[in-house]
């Protein structure tokens, strides 16, 4: 007869082993904590349900989206923010898939991110026999970002984890896929062999300092220059190394031109900055240094009309990719190596003994820049109803000015970039938007992953098509409670509200659903909806939903004719002259 007392003890003897036990679930949370990663964005479903579930369990904050595409985006961005891979976790085959769209987005982005995606049973799938959600993950991932590895046993977890994290940051970072096949999950091991499998990665990002040759090419490039520029990119502002770019720009005396997701990292008031005399910077000087910024299509490859005459200037670029030299034309000065690093070499080198770039190349910048300033100025200020963008954008200007902290999410065609121009930011890293490739439908995502990685108060500042892409969203914004302001500037449709289908039969391609009431979506999950028509209006709902610190939707009425066609994207939407009359 067995007694109480030893029904007891055995409960307790195994309690014991199962207390020495670990299995899968548990060393993949194990190995991202040891990597000091807290947050996951994700969709749960199967076979990762239980992960996020253990994963909130063990501390982490574990982030479920509405689509997984919306996810990767927040993942995407909280690498940008922070230096350390986001975290984006699916379901196998179509989750997996929607993931990828902003796995790919991240590695164009050069910003780290891990997409993990549980996946179906190795011996099905190689086989094709139908297993449930059957998809060879890791070979389609493979293309679309910079490392994919998967992980077939447990005590490989820790060197799977390690091997993402170290391939997402170091050198120029970007994307990687980890495919954890859902058996690996329930894998069992004894949990001191679990703890000792487990991997710390060891100055995942090693500062790259470049030679001093390299150095003094650059500086005596830099000494011939009669009209310098410094182009500020993302890449920059990713870096972190913002009090060295300060002291470059500020020591060197040369007037600086943010890209979009550089602004901020000095303030766009800041008196050498050339950000309102874009053409002019662009086309009259005569050395450019290039720091974290790319020569593609956003500048338009370095070379035609906008950059005047072939061989009228030398590039100097700071990038961490050797390969990134001479993409588009000749670099005369190439820098590889981390911009901290490399800025902090130049800073050496120009410390006490740099002159001043030429008077009158300074006074070409600023009096265009004052001409601009001033032509703007006299857009922004109409209290009209229904708005214009510039009036709208005005009221938006007012208020990032007073809160220099919020993070601003932006995207849309004529949204994004009459935006991009018209509010100044003042601080880095606080500008977020469509990146590399201008792409729509990362707005919820981004503005999630700012609240939830910073804290600070969120401006999403979205056209209605972009909004649309990720729209769903706003639930999760309501059910985390996050400090996220959206205004959508409402104009009825792509670009224009005003397409019509020639035929009568169904409505134009450009058109949505007249006066669509996007802030009732808002309502519909507990949030606040406001409803704008004039740009005083706009400007004290925001306020007050700003100070809220909780999630809230400005449907702001844009007039439907305003706004232009293609977005700024110069020559890259091409219209059909067929058929077309004659103006
Ligand atoms: C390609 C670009 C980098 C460059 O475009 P540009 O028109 O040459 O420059 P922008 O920066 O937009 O500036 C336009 C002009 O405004 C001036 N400008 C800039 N800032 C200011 C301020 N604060 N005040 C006054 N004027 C200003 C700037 O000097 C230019 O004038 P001048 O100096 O007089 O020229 C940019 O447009 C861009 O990032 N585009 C991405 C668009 C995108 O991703 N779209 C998504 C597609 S969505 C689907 O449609």
């Amino acid at each position: 007869m067995v007694t109480a007392v030893e029904t007891v003890k055995e409960l307790a003897a195994n309690a014991e082993s199962q207390q020495e036990l670990t299995d899968g679930f548990h060393l993949v949370i194990d190995a991202l904590k040891l990597n000091g990663i807290e947050t996951i964005y994700g969709v749960p479903g199967i076979p990762i349900t239980d992960l996020g579930r253990l994963a909130q369990a063990n501390g982490m904050r574990v982030i479920s989206f509405r689509h997984e595409q919306n996810a990767g985006n927040a993942a995407a961005i909280a690498g940008f923010l922070t230096k350390k891979p986001g975290i984006c976790l699916t379901v196998s085959a179509p989750g997996f898939l929607n993931g990828l769209t902003a796995l790919a987005h991240a590695t164009t982005n050069c910003w780290p991110m891990i997409l993990i995606s549980g996946s179906s049973e190795r011996e099905v799938v190689d086989l094709m026999q139908g297993d449930y959600e059957e998809m060879d993950q890791l070979a389609i991932a493979k293309p679309l970002c910079k490392a994919a590895y998967r992980v077939l046993h447990a005590e490989d977890i820790g060197i799977g984890v390690a091997r993402a994290i170290r391939a997402a940051v170091s050198g120029r970072p970007g994307g990687v896929y980890l495919d954890l096949p859902a058996k690996l999950f329930s894998q069992v091991l004894e949990a001191s062999k679990g703890t000792e499998s487990l991997v710390k990665v060891i100055d995942a990002a090693p500062a790259q300092i470049p030679g001093p040759d390299a150095v003094k090419r650059a500086i005596d490039v830099l000494k011939g220059a009669k009209k310098p520029l410094i182009i500020l990119g993302k890449g920059a502002a990713y870096a972190q190394a913002d009090a060295e770019v300060r002291t470059f720009v500020e020591k060197s005396g040369i007037p600086f031109l943010p890209m979009s997701m550089a602004k901020g990292l000095l303030p766009d008031n800041h008196p050498q900055s050339a950000g309102a005399a874009r053409s002019t910077a662009l086309l009259e000087s005569d050395v450019v240094v290039l720091v974290g910024a790319r020569l593609n299509w956003l500048l338009s490859h370095g070379k035609g009309k906008q950059w005047g005459p072939k061989g009228s200037k030398k590039f100097i670029q700071i990038d961490i990719e050797p390969k990134e030299m001479d993409s588009n034309i000749e670099i005369a000065a190439p820098l590889v190596g981390d911009i901290g690093s490399v800025l902090n070499e130049l800073n050496k080198a120009i410390d006490g003994k740099w002159q001043a770039p030429p008077a009158d190349w300074v006074k070409t910048i600023n009096d265009k820049k004052e001409q601009n300033i001033a032509k703007m100025a006299s857009k922004l200020g109409k209290n009209s109803s229904p708005m214009d963008f510039h009036s709208a954008l005005g009221a938006l200007k007012q208020v990032i000015k007073e809160r220099p902290d919020a993070i601003l999410v932006n995207e849309g065609a004529n949204t994004l970039d009459l935006a991009r121009g018209i509010i100044d930011m003042y601080k880095p890293r606080k500008r977020l938007d469509v990146g590399t490739w201008g792409v729509m439908g990362v707005g919820m995502g981004s503005a999630i992953a700012a609240a939830v990685e910073t804290g600070l108060p969120v401006l999403a500042v979205e056209g209605d098509s972009a909004f649309g892409f990720s729209g769903m969203e706003v639930e999760t914004i309501c059910r985390y409670q996050l400090p996220v302001t959206i205004v959508i500037f409402n104009n009825n449709g792509i670009y224009r509200g005003i397409d019509k289908d020639p035929t009568g039969r169904d409505p134009g391609t450009t058109v949505f659903v007249p006066d669509a009431r996007y802030d009732k979506m808002m309502e519909a999950f507990g949030g606040k909806g406001y409803y704008a028509t004039s740009p005083d209006e706009l400007k004290r709902m925001v306020d007050e939903a700003m100070n809220s610190k909780k999630p809230a939707l400005i449907n702001a009425v844009i007039d439907p004719e305003a706004g232009s066609e293609s977005g700024n994207i110069g020559n890259l939407n091409p219209q059909s002259v067929v058929g077309k009359k004659k103006a």
